[in-house]
């Protein structure tokens, strides 16, 4: 349902050359008392090998189940459907959703690690940091006094003091120790991707462009593939290669960093950026956008923004947009994305 008759043919998200994680009509739905709530909704996306790629989105929009979604570790009784293809760099194309437990415990830390939003508190307080490396490496059968060794490596990556951080109980630790030490963790049975589900939420903005810069030097050396997700727009923007906006549990736009910032095709995005008024000022001074996001046992028809959307014609609240490809690495899910940069000053449209 696009309006742009001589524009070259756009094409719904195409699978990558070098996709590691492939997600296809990727959902999550909860029964509950009031209906059905679908807290996140036919995602298609495509994560490359060795790629760090930021996944955005305001408070409740499904950024932690799509998360949880990609290492099969929804909450009861959340049912994921659709599919999600795990490529590792030898060996078989695995399907992440079809697992058996076991063969899950095993791709969760040793394939695809994850570093759970609010984990910073799921540090046994009684287990000294060696412990909880230990305890790691033997569950998963592995060499202790070689993974120690790549434990000692890890922490000395991430700028801690391996003897004094694995001697210490967690609260003899600082919140940023102990993020640091919780990214060594995730990385010590060298999985090939890494999830992080908001991992600097409760850190102060030094701590937070410090892991930032430390996260780029780990991609590199151990040639990582990363998901940062997070509510702040301008910290992503600092590491991401490229960034995924998610708004009401559906995919809005998917676009390299540059080109997003850049030209931003779809209204929310724009008004995302809008709301930054310097992209390299704190969260704080974010504005937060007019009205409020969808219910999940409610979401409105069409396209899922239409009602906040200053753009929005009877069109756009009739028919959901396809996700079309505004350029080769730009996708957008949107009727009008095409007057979005050009045609429109959103710096009042959103504000009045
Ligand atoms: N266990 C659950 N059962 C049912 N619904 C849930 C459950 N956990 C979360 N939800 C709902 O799923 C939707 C998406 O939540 P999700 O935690 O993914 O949001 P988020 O983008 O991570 O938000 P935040 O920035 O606050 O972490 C929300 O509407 C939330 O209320
Ligand atoms: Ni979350």
């Amino acid at each position: 349902m696009s309006r742009h008759a001589d524009a070259a043919p756009t094409a719904k998200t195409q699978t990558r050359s070098d996709a590691i994680l492939t997600c296809r009509d990727l959902s999550v739905e909860f029964t509950m008392d009031r209906g059905t709530s679908t807290v996140l909704n036919g995602l298609d996306i495509d994560i490359e090998r060795n790629e760090i790629i930021g996944i955005v989105g305001e408070s409740g929009s499904g950024k932690s189940m799509f998360a949880s979604a990609l290492l099969d570790a929804v909450v009861e009784p959340g049912v994921t459907t659709g599919t999600i293809t795990y490529r590792p760099a030898e060996g078989r194309e695995i399907d992440v959703l079809d697992r058996s437990d076991d063969q899950l415990q095993q791709l969760r830390w040793e394939d695809i690690s994850m570093v759970f939003q609010g984990a910073l508190s799921s540090f046994n307080p009684t287990l000294k940091l060696r412990g909880h490396f230990v305890e790691t490496l033997e569950a998963h059968g592995y060499d202790v006094e070689s993974g120690m060794e790549r434990t000692h490596e890890l922490l000395s990556d991430l700028y801690l003091d391996p003897g004094r951080v694995l001697g210490s109980y967690p609260h003899e630790l600082s919140g940023g120790m102990k993020q640091r030490a919780l990214i060594a963790l995730s990385l010590v049975l060298e999985p090939d991707v890494l999830v992080m589900d908001e991992p600097t939420a409760a850190l102060d903005l030094l701590m937070q462009r410090s892991i930032i810069s430390l996260l780029s030097a780990l991609r590199e050396k151990y040639d990582l593939t990363m998901v940062f997700i997070t509510h702040d727009l301008p910290l992503v923007t600092k590491l991401a290669d490229r960034i995924g906006v998610l708004y009401a549990f559906e995919l809005a736009e998917v676009s390299g960093t540059e080109e997003l910032l850049r030209s931003p095709r779809h209204p929310y995005t724009r008004a995302l950026l809008n709301s930054t008024p310097d992209i390299e000022s704190p969260l704080a001074e974010m504005q937060p956008i007019e009205g409020s996001a969808p219910d999940p046992v409610d979401v409105p028809p069409g396209c899922p923004y239409h009602e906040r959307c200053p753009l929005a014609t009877a069109d756009c609240a009739a028919v959901k947009p396809a996700m079309e490809a505004a350029s080769e690495t730009h996708d957008v899910a949107c009727h009008y994305w095409e007057r979005v940069p050009d045609e429109i000053d959103l710096t009042t449209e959103v504000s009045r």
